[in-house]
């Protein structure tokens, strides 16, 4: 249950503007089994993914290879998590004051205010899996599907990270053929590397309070490199496009969505485009997403990748950083903000014509 005071619940209806459910997306669709069938399928999935990370920085991905009742049980364990009593999950939220950002939140999305109709679970994700907050119910959780094996939702998270890191790792070498890299595994490396910095979130959002719209999570783009979402089949994803206008991601059970992040906007040079997106909440069903963020590791600097340089006159549009530095900075931000923004080197024709004099 998500539990707002007073006033609260008003911060995040929506604008009068923004009342109405925008029109449906054409979300562009990569089938991962399709494209390991043979050296043609692949370069036409390669340009495909190319494309939509370019246009959208977000498509869809079928052909997965994450089994169905992996999904099923994950799902199933998250619901049965949420349907705790309220004191039970509390015992997984991060310590009051300390840093760690891990655990079971409701309704506040980092520490700068941000409010949504949402409680989730974030957790830190290491090469051995995800690193649960001790609290999280080491038992399995009453509501085991029929017949499964018990497990534990800790094991069955750890499972999931398992998996949908092999499909990030083919995502992001498809990503890198589409970009014309030599080094077809520079992105993946990144994010499969043993001490990147990844985290998993599962999100659950209540059936809406009253008929109408509220923000469940404020528009934000994600911060790292790629995002690999997958939801019940209740809908809420939107993303806003180039002209900013908002379209409504039509809900997909069996698939996954993979969102560009800043960091990978930045390895680019600005070729693939972070995606800003939301989710609304107008259903009477709840929505339960959850999601992989996969990041490089903290030392790691974000600079252009070699050979995508050479082809733009060599003009980088982002100053050197490291990630430690940009997730230090992008915390510290609203989740509207353009994180970006401030690493970002001017390019406007009057500050090439100041430099150059
Ligand atoms: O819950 C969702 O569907 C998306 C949430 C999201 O964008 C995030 O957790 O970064
Ligand atoms: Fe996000």
């Amino acid at each position: 249950m998500v539990v707002l005071a007073k006033g609260e619940l008003e911060q995040i209806a929506l604008p009068a503007g923004q009342r109405a459910a925008p029109p449906l997306a054409a979300v562009p669709e990569v089938d991962l089994a399709m494209a390991a069938a043979n050296a043609g399928a692949r370069a036409a999935a390669a340009r495909a993914v190319a494309r939509a990370c370019e246009e959208h920085g977000f498509f869809k991905v079928t052909g997965h290879g994450v089994p169905a009742p992996l999904l099923a049980r994950v799902e199933a364990a998250a619901a049965a998590f949420f349907a705790l009593p309220q004191q039970e999950k509390e015992k997984a939220a991060a310590a009051p004051g300390g840093s760690s950002p891990f655990g079971y939140a409701s309704k506040r999305i980092g520490g700068n205010g941000d409010l949504g109709w949402v409680e989730y679970l974030l957790l830190g994700v290491s090469a051995a899996g995800a690193a649960a907050p001790a609290a999280l119910p080491g038992a399995p959780l009453p509501a085991a599907p029929a017949g499964a094996s018990p497990c534990s939702f800790r094991d069955l998270l750890d499972e999931y990270v398992a998996a949908v890191r092999r499909m990030t790792g083919a995502v992001l070498e498809l990503m890198a053929e589409g970009l014309g890299l030599e080094d077809t595994g520079a992105l993946a490396r990144l994010v499969l590397a043993g001490d990147s910095d990844s985290m998993l979130r599962v999100n659950h959002y209540p059936p809406r309070p009253e008929p109408g719209r509220l923000t469940g999570f404020g528009e934000h783009t994600d911060p790292q490199i790629i995002s690999l979402l997958r939801s019940n089949a209740t809908a809420g994803l939107e993303i806003s496009l180039r002209d900013g206008t908002w379209v409504a991601v039509p809900a997909d059970a069996d698939s996954f969505f993979v969102n560009v992040g800043d960091a990978l906007q930045v390895l680019t040079n600005g070729r693939f485009r972070s995606v800003r997106h939301r989710v609304m909440v107008s259903s009477a069903r709840p929505r339960v997403s959850v999601i992989f963020f996969g990041g490089p590791p903290p030392r790691e600097r974000l600079a252009p990748l070699p050979g995508l340089l050479d082809r733009e006159g060599g003009r980088r549009r982002y100053r050197d950083f490291t990630w430690r530095e940009y997730k230090t900075s992008a915390y510290r931000t609203k989740l509207a903000d353009n994180r970006l923004g401030r690493f970002e080197f001017d390019t406007t024709p009057a500050a090439a014509a100041a430099a150059s004099s």
